[in-house]
């Protein structure tokens, strides 16, 4: 299976094809990057272009990793071929009709790929195979974990959750960080302390499965020291700002899919 990734030098684009081969689902030779710029001393066995037709002439599947403001520049043509979108908005309909295609993914990664901890949903069209599947999977499973979800409502959605990464708990973090520090912490003891925290707290959550609400309202039971501060937290409205910052996530991923161009899309 030979691959190209279109936008391939970005951050995405770029933490996908070192998975994809530190993972042998191709070897170096058999990926095609494609990037507008000068292309990049990285990744040297791999075929570098700045022709995105040459590159999806020598792949068997495309994967599109441009900025959605940058997609309407970009002219393919894939006939037939299986193509999967990583792209925040952009529609099946709108590549499968642009590349020509009846074989079309969208995928939602986010930039934990870099660590081979994403978690990729995605959604297909009715002309993707079950072998198609098969490799969609093995993408994924490159970079992390994923399932495939029941229609782009859903990836629109998790665009602004999960395909946000470690956006939202890093917001949290720099807000502990900051509160610890006017609080006579140094910085270096209050950064090491917030990540050990989001490290273990993700681990514990995958080791017992436990659903979060369960392990809030087991710390509100415990009428501590914890119960205290989450309850202030919630009073506050921590709540309604994580409702209201998903719901303009969502809003910006669904009207990047009907921009058309770079102004369009700011
Ligand atoms: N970043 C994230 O956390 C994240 C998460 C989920 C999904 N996504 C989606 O992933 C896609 C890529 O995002 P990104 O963050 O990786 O962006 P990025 O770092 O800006 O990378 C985009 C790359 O696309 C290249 N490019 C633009 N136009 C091109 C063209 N006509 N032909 C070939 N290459 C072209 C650029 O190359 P040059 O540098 O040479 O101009 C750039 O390296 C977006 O659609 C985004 O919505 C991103
Ligand atoms: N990162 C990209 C953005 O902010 C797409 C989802 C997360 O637009």
């Amino acid at each position: 299976m030979r691959i190209g990734i279109i936008g391939g030098n970005g951050w995405i684009g770029g933490a996908v094809a070192r998975a994809l081969v530190a993972a042998e689902v191709v070897p170096a030779g058999d990926l095609t990057l494609s990037c507008r710029s000068e292309p990049p001393g990285w990744l040297p066995t791999a075929h570098w272009t700045r022709d995105n037709q040459a590159l999806a002439d020598r792949s068997d599947v495309v994967i599109l990793s441009v900025r959605p403001q940058d997609w309407p520049a970009v002219a393919v043509a894939a006939p037939g071929k299986l193509v999967v979108s990583v792209m925040a908005g952009v529609t099946l309909a709108d590549i499968a009709g642009r590349v020509g295609t009846d074989r079309v993914v969208r995928a939602m990664p986010n930039a934990a790929a870099d660590v081979g901890r994403s978690y990729t949903p995605w959604t297909a069209t009715a002309g993707v195979t079950d072998d198609d599947r098969v490799t969609v999977a093995r993408l994924v499973g490159s970079i992390g974990s994923g399932d495939e979800v029941a229609g782009e409502a859903v990836i629109d959605y998790m665009t602004g959750l999960s395909g946000t990464g470690p956006a939202y708990p890093a917001l949290l973090a720099a807000a502990l960080i900051r509160d610890a520090v006017t609080h006579g912490v140094s910085p270096e003891v209050a950064r090491r302390s917030v990540v050990a925290m989001l490290v273990g707290t993700g681990r514990l959550l995958e080791k017992t499965d436990e659903d979060p609400e369960e392990t809030v309202a087991e710390f509100v039971e415990y009428r501590g020291v914890t119960a205290a501060g989450i309850e202030a937290m919630r009073a506050a409205g921590f709540d309604t700002a994580v409702s209201k910052g998903l719901a303009a996530a969502l809003g910006k991923s669904l009207a990047l899919g009907t921009a058309k161009g770079p102004s369009d899309a700011a």
